[in-house]
């Protein structure tokens, strides 16, 4: 490299990291949808409700009437000052409103464009207060004091109302920036919440509203690291969640000796456990997908499964419903709801098996027919020849049944059903004996 390259490019990168200067604010409108525009509020010994898709003078007067005059931080106290900050404030446990940062997809916004998603872990909103500047009102140029070690910006909703003034005006590296959400707002046709997060470094100031309500929400913006103060989420009380490790801990010390036991499924099977909860899915469903809502026992026995190092798997389980009961031995259990747009020609299950991935199971827990019970030669179950032995250690509950319609074949061909049920099923693997020849 001659040195008059390494000069140019030394003087070139200087000025590339000179210049470099992200916007220290993110903005943008968001639709106020139906159930978002809501916000109630306590007004003396009453609670009252706003709609900012519809709120006239009269009901944003009303919701000025319920707020306390803003203060603001001074060398660590709260201040107010009218000549400084002229406006009214509700804290935030006198109000709710069904708009959320979150569910808004705003969050989602400021990680990416304040915070680059680099190491954080999270950017947690917090909910702050509601502000109300009416005519005259206005907060000169400040800083956010930082509420918490981990406050790294603030976020504020400009709800639709109409007013003019009350531009918020921002100010970073002698660059100045206005926001004046009064005229989005009134472009839009009070449709729309206008919001602008911005760090906790960058001045700004509300200039003065000179007709009409200018209703704002803000937030908190904290900084979730691993080493943070603040924890992400509390921890859940001690009892909740001793019950369910409790109950995996037992389902695995009576399944652990079953495992062991040498007559126990000697040459391997299957394990089968009907769900406890119900689940919403339709034959559209895939079935692998319903794991991840499994609730309760039914995620214990998934637990306890992956934790003994089972292969298990969600099934629809099917039987011959025109058997006898204690004749409905055979199951088919198959990894996705069975479908057919053709003629089914012997039998639902035969055709499952022929066009699915099935496992058969062979039901070793129930109960032998009685001895005093008839049975006629041709009822005898009949084991299929590719049957599992398998013992359900909870029978399927038709909890999760689902329908499945078919066209059968016969004289006449005529609609018929068929019912299945959505459950657990585990392999159990026993080594292949020694071969001896
Ligand atoms: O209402 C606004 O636009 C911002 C208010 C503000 O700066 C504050 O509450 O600290
Ligand atoms: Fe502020």
């Amino acid at each position: 490299m001659t040195e008059a390259t390494a000069a140019i490019s030394t003087e070139d990168t200087i000025k590339v990291f000179a210049d470099v200067n992200l916007p220290p604010y993110f903005t943008g409108s968001i639709p106020l949808s139906y159930g978002a525009s809501k916000l109630f509020y306590e007004a003396g010994d009453r609670t009252e409700v706003i709609d900012f898709l519809n709120a006239a003078e009269p009901q944003l007067a009303a919701l000025a009437a319920a707020c306390q005059p803003a203060s603001f931080g001074l060398a660590q106290r709260d201040v107010i000052d009218e000549s400084y900050r002229k406006a009214l404030k509700m804290d935030s446990s006198q109000f709710a409103a069904q708009f959320s940062p979150l569910s808004s997809g705003i969050m989602k916004g400021i990680r990416k464009a304040l915070f680059g998603n680099q190491t954080i872990e999270d950017i947690k909103v917090e909910l702050y207060k509601l502000n109300v500047y009416g005519p005259g009102s206005f907060f000169k140029p400040h800083v956010d004091t930082p509420r918490g070690a981990n406050m790294v910006g603030s976020l504020v909703v400009v709800l639709p109302t109409e007013h003019e003034g009350g531009s918020l005006l921002i100010r970073h590296r002698e660059e100045e920036f206005s926001f004046d959400s009064a005229d989005a707002i009134k472009k839009d046709g009070l449709r729309q919440a206008h919001f602008v997060a911005f760090y906790s470094d960058v001045e700004h100031e509300v200039s003065v509203v000179t007709s009409g309500f200018r209703v704002t929400l803000t937030y908190n913006l904290h900084l979730i690291t691993p080493n943070s103060s603040i924890a992400p989420e509390p921890n859940p009380p001690e009892l909740s969640t001793a019950g369910f490790k409790e109950i995996c801990e037992g389902l695995k010390a009576s399944l652990l000796p079953l495992l062991a036991s040498p007559t126990f499924l000697p040459d391997g099977g299957l394990i089968g456990f009907g769900l406890t909860h119900k689940y919403p899915f339709t034959i559209h469903t895939e079935i692998s997908t319903i794991k991840d809502y499994l609730k309760g026992t039914d995620v214990a026995f998934a637990k306890v499964c992956g934790d003994l190092g089972l292969n298990f798997a969600l099934k629809a389980a099917y039987y011959e419903s025109d058997n006898y009961s204690h004749l409905a031995k055979t199951w088919i259990l198959v990894d996705e709801f069975p479908r057919f747009g053709e003629e089914v020609e012997g039998g639902f299950i035969n055709a499952v098996i022929e066009k699915y991935h099935t496992q058969i199971a062979f039901d070793m827990s129930r109960e032998p027919p009685r001895k005093d019970e008839k049975i006629y030669e041709d009822e005898e179950p009949e084991v299929h020849p590719n049957a599992r032995p398998t013992f359900w250690l909870k029978p399927p509950t038709a909890r999760n049944e689902v329908e499945t319609p078919y066209i059968s074949y016969g004289n006449e061909a005529s609609m018929d059903y068929m019912y299945g049920d959505v459950c657990l099923v585990a392999e159990v693997r026993r080594k292949a004996p020694v071969q001896t020849s």
